[in-house]
């Protein structure tokens, strides 16, 4: 209803409403008549006759049950029929571009007051574009595929070539020569990895982990060992389609049979009779946009032992859906591969150099997996931040008891210490060789991805205590909180799993101990 049609009532005129076939209530100063719709209420017609809601002002009760997005929806808008005289509504939902006002929802190079030493006015520019266009662009399609479990929109993948976005996910590098990235608001040169966290960071908060890894989380882990080891001729047949959003590529190193012990894989690559050709045979598990992309890193046992090659689908490549515990949209498959032929120019690196390849990848993916994760931490805090202060129990704020003040206390210490450590490696990215982070990040970044995850496990299982039913009730006031713990196991397995990075950054360390070193 526009605010023309809209009436203005007193408060006294509005309690006349009390009763079951005529019955009003005010929400936020607004005047909802609730007589027809009480018999479609989803919480039933009881609570909504109850001396203490007909008639009167509902405010608290409606946001004790009830997240604000329901009286977004038009055919809930429909039932509002005025405003109460002098007042006007305070909540306001989500405002596109906007940042949070709530407390450690932002991180604090974002929250008005604060200071940090690494981003620049460029950076501060670029983080509001990004934000305004994924809240104007990304946030629906987020909310639509994981529910419907698709991929990500075509149109949204389109819009984001438009502005180079496929190239910027894949970092700073030769890969944005020539291209005008934001509209030309960061120049190619002088995009940055704090370019590339902050899109990673917005891109995350929809705290939507399937949509998130449907929008394209093959092609941030499978297209680098194209750019990096694939020859002239394959790159500029591949690299321009992939990142226009026109074709989509994967990452197919695990299987049944392996994970992280790669050189246990069994799916085989051998050599045509004239050597032009492999041939390709086995199966791959678990790989993220593989039911919908058309190009293939697949990791192969060769008779000189592990080789990585790109395959395109074709005659002997089949994908089916893994029902994983998060949505479909991530298009994770069972691949299989049965004789399938492809070019010898196809191979990436050397022939049996294969570990080399998928090992100089590791960095920053997982780097890559710290920023979403540092991001989802926060987007949990807000919810629960809101929750406890919306939630009254024995007439109080749920926050008022100090059991629920240590467990926001931890989680908010968690997020805070994983981001300052971000920022602090990408920091030594942005300064440091490719090959210079290799071998003085390898640790820290399998420390800090090890830690990240950890916390956001504790941070998850804090959060369902903290919304108790509602933190396992896929709709309504936990929706996202049920998200996050159902789906916070893939943060702590993809990119290898808490305990062997863990141990992988205190080998690392161990390594570089000076032997004159005693008590
Ligand atoms: C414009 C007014 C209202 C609308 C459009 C509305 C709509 C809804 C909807 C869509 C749900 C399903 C749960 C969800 O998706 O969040 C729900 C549940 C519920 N509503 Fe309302 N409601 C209104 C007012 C009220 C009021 C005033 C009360 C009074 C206390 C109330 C009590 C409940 C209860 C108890 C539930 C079940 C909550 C749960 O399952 O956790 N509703 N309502």
């Amino acid at each position: 209803m526009s605010s023309k049609q809209l009436k203005q009532f007193s408060k006294d005129e509005v309690a006349k409403h009390n009763q079951p076939d005529d019955l009003w209530v005010i929400i936020d100063s607004k005047v909802y008549d609730l007589s027809r719709f009480k018999g479609l209420h989803p919480g039933g017609i009881s609570v909504l006759i109850d001396e203490e809601i007909a008639g009167q002002d509902a405010t608290e009760a409606f946001y004790s049950l009830h997240r604000h997005e329901v009286l977004e929806k038009p055919q809930y808008q429909r039932l509002q029929i005025g405003t109460i005289e002098g007042e006007k509504p305070v909540i306001h939902s989500r405002i596109v571009g906007e940042l949070s006002k709530v407390p450690y929802a932002e991180p604090t190079w974002l929250t008005p007051g604060y200071h940090s030493p690494y981003y620049s006015d460029g950076h501060r520019k670029f983080q509001k574009e990004v934000r305004k266009f994924f809240d104007e662009v990304v946030f629906q399609d987020a909310i639509d595929r994981e529910a419907d479990g698709k991929r990500p929109s075509q149109s949204v993948i389109d819009k984001m070539a438009e502005i180079n976005m496929h190239a910027m996910r894949m970092g700073p590098g030769k890969h944005l020569e020539g291209r005008v990235l934001m509209n030309g608001l960061v120049k190619p040169e002088e995009f940055d990895y704090f370019h590339e966290l902050i899109i990673t960071q917005e891109f995350g908060r929809a705290s939507l982990r399937g949509y998130g890894d449907g929008l394209l989380g093959g092609k941030v882990i499978g297209l680098p060992p194209v750019l990096n080891f694939g020859s002239e001729e394959l790159k500029a047949r591949i690299v321009p389609d992939v990142l226009a959003g026109k074709k989509f590529i994967c990452l197919a190193i695990s299987e049944a049979h392996a994970g992280s012990d790669v050189m246990g894989l069994q799916t085989t690559a051998v050599k045509s009779e004239d050597g032009k050709e492999w041939i390709i045979n086995g199966s791959k598990k678990w790989i993220t946009n593989g039911t919908f992309a058309d190009y293939f890193t697949v990791g192969c046992k060769t008779e000189d032992g592990f080789t990585v090659i790109l395959v395109e689908r074709g005659p002997g490549v089949e994908t089916k859906q893994i029902k994983t515990s998060y949505s479909t949209t991530a298009g994770t498959a069972y691949i299989t591969f049965d004789n399938v032929r492809v070019p010898v120019g196809n191979t990436l690196g050397e022939e049996g150099g294969g570990i080399f390849v998928i090992l100089s990848n590791f960095n920053h993916e997982r780097w890559v997996m710290c920023c979403a994760s540092a991001r989802g931490q926060r987007s949990i805090i807000e919810e629960c931040l809101k929750w406890t202060t919306q939630r009254k129990v024995f007439g109080k704020p749920l926050h008022s008891q100090a059991v629920i003040r240590s467990k926001l206390a931890a989680m908010i210490s968690r997020a805070e210490s994983v981001q300052s450590w971000l920022e602090n490696i990408t920091y030594q990215m942005c300064n440091m060789t490719y090959r210079q982070q290799s071998g003085k990040l390898a640790g820290q970044i399998a420390l800090l991805k090890s830690y990240s995850t950890g916390c956001g496990q504790d941070t998850a299982r804090d959060a369902v205590q903290i919304f108790g039913g509602r933190g396992i009730t896929q709709s309504g006031m936990g929706k996202f909180v049920e998200h996050y713990h159902r789906t916070i196991p893939f943060d702590a397995l993809l990119g290898g799993a808490e305990d062997v990075l863990a141990d992988l950054g205190v080998r690392q360390a161990l390594r570089a101990m000076p032997k004159n070193v005693r008590l």
